[in-house]
């Protein structure tokens, strides 16, 4: 193995180590460009370690929140993309998790709020990552005990290396209901545990523009027939017109809750239900309104030989997203259904809001004064 290919593979497992360790509660040393740091998820399953420092709160103890979420609480830091609060009175454990976003608010005294460093910005990637909360706690480095070390570069441009590194592992011929003539492709990148696949219809390879679909993951949708959203009504109809025409590919990318994980998108439900939007329950959790990343799409598709394509959406930034990577999609195709009780707030403000190509509901415009969108 030559030395660049060898850093790659260890940057690769420390940043899979750090987020196991992470979301077992353990604590990890985080060495970025001002230093090092040491860091503990606060969303973590066994919380003993963060919740020992809270309880001792030793100088220079510090919660890391992302922007988003710091705004939330009432402690904006301008242009941070994470920021860190201070604490200048005792603390306790239900005031952290609170802040997290795990209870209801404090009040907002005690604290001052700063720009993170690189090495808390890259904690922070690494608890979402491990599908937490975007929330750490973090120590100025010392001699303690650590169960693991890693670099703030080398988990700041994981991402794209998923991207990069993602190669189809086996094909299997797998017969559905819509029609026989299906396979399944699943593909592996080294540093994520997540397995996307494609599904291919016909032999959309050889076809010189197939149906296309990106599929993002939702299991309380594609499996449970949820109402709340259009998933899988989406997914059965992507898959139903490519049948019909006899080719197809439909990319199932395991980004559930629009890459927040399946933990925070019934976080994000729950807020729903007390009167937020969407966009709003995320950012109030601390995450963009959406956290996914279609370079993997696109890198599913040039391994898969299909270059041009035709594409089932009514979300413009997966269009853009793929023309960036160098997909040529020759025509954008509608993929939309009736509403329900449930979903129509939902859908109304995916079109609002988030851009979404959504026209009509039910033959009602979605605007006011059914103005284009
Ligand atoms: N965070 C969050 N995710 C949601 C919510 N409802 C659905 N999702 C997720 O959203 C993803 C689907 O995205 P959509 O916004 O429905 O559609 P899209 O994929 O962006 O666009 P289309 O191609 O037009 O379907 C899936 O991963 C769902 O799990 C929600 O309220 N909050
Ligand atoms: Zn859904």
């Amino acid at each position: 193995m030559n030395e660049t290919l060898g850093s790659a593979t260890r940057d690769v497992a420390q940043v899979a180590a750090a987020e196991r360790v992470l979301r077992s509660g353990g604590v990890c040393r985080v060495v970025g460009r001002e230093g090092a740091v040491l860091v503990a998820a606060v969303d973590a399953t066994d919380g003993t370690r963060w919740r020992d420092w809270t309880a001792a709160q030793p100088a220079g103890l510090r919660l890391v929140l992302t922007g988003p979420r710091a705004l939330a609480v009432g402690l904006a830091v301008p242009g941070a993309a994470c920021a860190a609060i201070t604490f200048t009175g005792p603390v306790t454990p239900a005031c952290i998790e609170a802040l997290a976003g795990r209870g209801p608010l404090p009040s907002g005294t005690g604290l001052a709020c700063y720009h993170a460093s690189e090495a808390e910005r890259a904690a922070i990637e690494l608890a979402k990552r491990a599908g937490l909360l975007p929330a750490i706690l973090s120590l100025p480095d010392s001699a303690g005990d650590v169960e693991h070390t890693v670099g703030a570069d080398a988990v700041l441009s994981q991402a794209c290396r998923d991207a990069r590194a993602l190669e189809p592992v086996v094909e299997a011929m797998l017969p559905i209901a819509a029609t026989e003539k299906a396979r399944l492709v699943a593909f592996r990148a080294p540093g994520s545990s997540l397995e996307h696949v494609a599904l291919l219809i016909g032999r959309p390879e050889d076809v010189e523009a197939p149906l296309c679909r990106l599929h993002s993951e939702c299991l309380t949708g594609d499996l449970f027939g949820s109402l709340r959203c259009d998933c899988g009504e989406q997914l059965d109809g992507a898959i139903a017109r490519m049948a019909q025409e006899g080719h197809g590919v439909l990319l199932y990318l395991r980004q559930e809750g629009r890459g927040i994980g399946l933990v925070n998108k019934l976080r994000a439900y729950r807020l729903q239900e007390q009167g937020l939007d969407t966009v709003d329950a995320n950012t109030h959790l601390g995450f963009h309104p959406d956290e996914r990343d279609f370079a993997i799409a696109a890198a599913m598709l040039e391994r898969l030989g299909i270059a041009r394509i035709r594409l089932l959406t009514n979300n413009p930034e997966k269009l853009d997203a793929l023309a960036g990577h160098g997909v040529e999609i020759v025509e954008r195709l509608p993929l939309s259904f009736a509403a329900n009780r449930h979903n129509r707030a939902y859908l109304e403000t995916k079109a609002r809001r988030s851009g979404h190509l959504l026209r009509f509901l039910d033959g009602r415009p979605v605007l006011a004064g059914g103005a284009e969108v």
